[in-house]
């Protein structure tokens, strides 16, 4: 099994699914697909290990009867032989020969088992590789909006956390299912012998403790469907206590007691839940094992009788007694095979939910070529996914190729949200945005996204080699470097965003690990980050280069200069800028001010100082600031 994703950053808790939600089980017939497609998935991954497990397993499915049987002559042999008619025993070779007979089915059951052992491994190796990738493939297709929605967060996770071990389990209680019902009706058929009513009683006696092992299984399984939201919410609390990034915070407002009180708030709500459970479970089991020596108790009676009649041997009553427990675990292993196999479907549902999520193809569409010479927002209008409340309304505006726009606007205005449209991210719920004058809707995300490059609010700390924080901006375009064939363009972008100078001093210069994640690894300052992650803006060729704010870490000066250099660096491209620093806006040609999803007023630096309206008010507010 492999760890759910790290929890070591904490991120905002999404929106909450609903707790109270029922868990619905699955219908007969969807079990019966999923089964169908868990089968699938457990051949694809290696048809050779699965074919090499089925035969095994089937082999060494009658050899326990043949013990028994050899078990039986052998003691029968020895009984004769003890009571001085060794000659009607067959002689001593006779009695060599059945204990090589024995010898050899246990030795030969060894030798299955190993094997069984050796394919069921690396089969489940290759099933937990190929389900990983699965998961993997189908959440880089997954739309952004499906990350900050919890549903699909929970899928994802139920999915990562399962992954692996419950197909090769369905498998695994599949082939013991064949196994014990050759095995079973093999060893009845010895059994028979011993009356009619003894197989019978055997059998039933295992029923009870199948019942219940199925009832508190499919309890526990509802029971942890429903903690899911709560342990997530749990595991966030604990990982605000554990993260680095936020230590400081915690520790100087001091709200860990609060933190560790609410998380073990949860922690109460589940062990409020498991208690009756574990208490009833095991009162449960108590009484079918008491049920169960009843009626192996009546059976062993039934057998008694006939050995007081002499109608049985010492090697029948041997056989008797040792066949029970294998009947019983057979015939318990048959039926916690099927309700096994139920509970184990009930979580691969959870992966197949996951998988079965609608998935946005980035490449439908016409292919997007060359580079991007003006954008249009036209009427533009915005929702998110599950509110109620536009967040853009009626947004238009235009930039070309050559110019730098500045959108402004206070917290909350809509900005980073034009920005996830622009970019094809989300798609408008009215209006269009146009590219080149068409309509960017007909493009593919990805052909389109293949022409811009960004750097937003909260922009990636990748904790990888300098060298690699760079390249990650255009993959494609690194493969001679990656090969260590100079990396000249990763330094030009590094020059171009001020990173060059703080990189080349570390000790392994680009090659040097970032952050604090991997030992070696250097942690750079919140600025130092940002210059990082402007060089990855500029290693990609792309038309467009957006800006959303990432100057939180810098000071004003500093701002000024890093967009001083974007607009140098900018040429014919078309540069968008989020900041809330007039001294950076005013570079821009353009300036579109945002209130509340609307475009309050837009023009450049001096007309919208002449307009003498809400930028002049809030350009003076800032200035006056630094007047004094
Ligand atoms: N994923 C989301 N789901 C629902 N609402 C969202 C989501 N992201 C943002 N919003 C809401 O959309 C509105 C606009 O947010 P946006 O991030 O675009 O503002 P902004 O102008 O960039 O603000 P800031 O200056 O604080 O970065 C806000 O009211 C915000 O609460």
């Amino acid at each position: 099994m492999i760890n759910p994703p790290p929890m070591s950053m904490p991120r905002p808790p999404r929106r909450p699914a609903d707790p109270e939600a029922p868990v619905v089980s699955p219908s007969l017939r969807t079990q019966f697909s999923d089964l169908r497609a868990t089968l699938r998935l457990v051949w694809s991954s290696s048809p050779g290990h699965t074919t090499a497990l089925l035969l095994l397993s089937l082999l060494s499915a009658f050899l326990p009867a043949a013990s028994l049987y050899a078990t039986k002559l052998l003691i029968d042999a020895v009984g004769q032989a003890t009571t001085g008619r060794l000659a009607a025993a067959g002689g001593y070779p006779h009695l060599v020969q059945l204990l090589a007979f024995q010898v050899g089915v246990g030795a030969l059951l060894a030798v299955l088992g190993s094997f069984q052992n050796t394919s069921r491994e690396l089969l489940g190796d290759r099933l937990q590789n190929a389900i990983t990738l699965r998961i993997l493939n189908k959440a880089i297709g997954l739309e952004v909006e499906k990350f900050e929605d919890s549903q699909t967060y929970d899928a994802l996770q139920n999915a990562y956390q399962e992954v692996g071990v419950r197909p090769l389990g369905v498998l695994t209680q599949l082939i013991a299912l064949l196994q014990a019902v050759i095995t079973l009706v093999s060893i009845g058929a010895l059994m028979a012998r011993l009356g009619p009513l003894v197989l019978p009683l055997v059998l039933l006696a295992g029923i009870p403790g199948v019942i219940i092992q199925n009832k508190f299984g499919t309890e526990s399984y509802r029971m942890l469907r429903r903690r899911t939201q709560d342990a997530r919410v749990q595991n966030y609390l604990g990982s605000v206590l554990t993260s680095d990034s936020l230590v400081k915070e915690v520790r100087l407002f001091h709200f860990e007691p609060y933190l560790i009180g609410r998380w073990q708030e949860y922690y109460l709500r589940f062990r409020a839940q498991l208690v009756p459970l574990v208490r009833r479970r095991n009162g449960w089991t108590l009484a079918a094992s008491l049920l169960s020596a009843v009626l192996v108790g009546l059976a062993t009676l039934g057998v008694l009788a006939r050995a007081a009649r002499g109608e049985i041997t010492v090697g029948d009553f041997s056989l008797f007694a040792l066949g029970i427990s294998q009947v019983q675990g057979q015939f318990s292993s048959l039926l916690t095979g099927v309700s096994g196999i139920y509970q184990n479907l009930l979580y691969i549902r959870n992966l197949f939910e996951f998988l079965e999520l609608p998935a946005r193809d980035l490449d439908a569409g016409e292919e997007w070529a060359g580079p991007i010479e003006t954008i249009e927002f036209q009427d533009v209008g915005f929702r998110y996914p599950l509110t109620t409340r536009d967040v853009l309304k009626g947004l238009s505006f235009t930039v070309r190729r050559g110019q730098a726009l500045a959108l402004v606007g206070e917290n909350g205005a809509g900005k980073t949200t034009a920005i996830k449209l622009l970019t094809r991210l989300f798609q408008p719920s009215s209006g269009r945005i146009l590219l080149n004058g068409q309509d960017a809707a007909r493009f593919s995300a990805r052909s389109v996204q293949a022409e811009m490059s960004i750097i937003f609010q909260d922009f990636g700390q990748y904790q990888m080699s300098a060298r690699d924080n760079v390249v990650l901006g255009h993959v494609a375009q690194a493969e001679p470097e990656a090969e260590g064939e100079g990396g000249a363009e990763v330094e030009r972008a590094a020059e171009r965003s001020g990173a060059a100078e703080f990189v080349e001093g570390l000790p392994q210069g680009y090659d040097t690990m970032l952050g604090r994640m991997f030992s070696g690894g250097r942690q750079l300052s919140g600025g130092q980050w940002q210059k990082v992650a402007l060089a990855r803006l500029y290693y990609r060729k792309a038309s467009v280069l957006v800006f959303d704010e990432p100057t939180a870490a810098l000071d004003a000066a500093a701002e000024f200069e890093t967009v001083s250099r974007l607009r140098e660096q900018a040429g014919e491209r078309i540069t968008v800028i989020i900041s809330h620093r007039f001294s950076t806006v005013r570079l821009a040609d353009k300036i579109v001010v945002l209130d509340d999803g609307r475009v309050a007023e837009s023009g450049s630096h001096a007309e919208l100082l002449a307009l003498n309206g809400r930028y002049a008010t809030l350009f003076r507010l800032q200035a006056s600031g630094y007047g004094d």
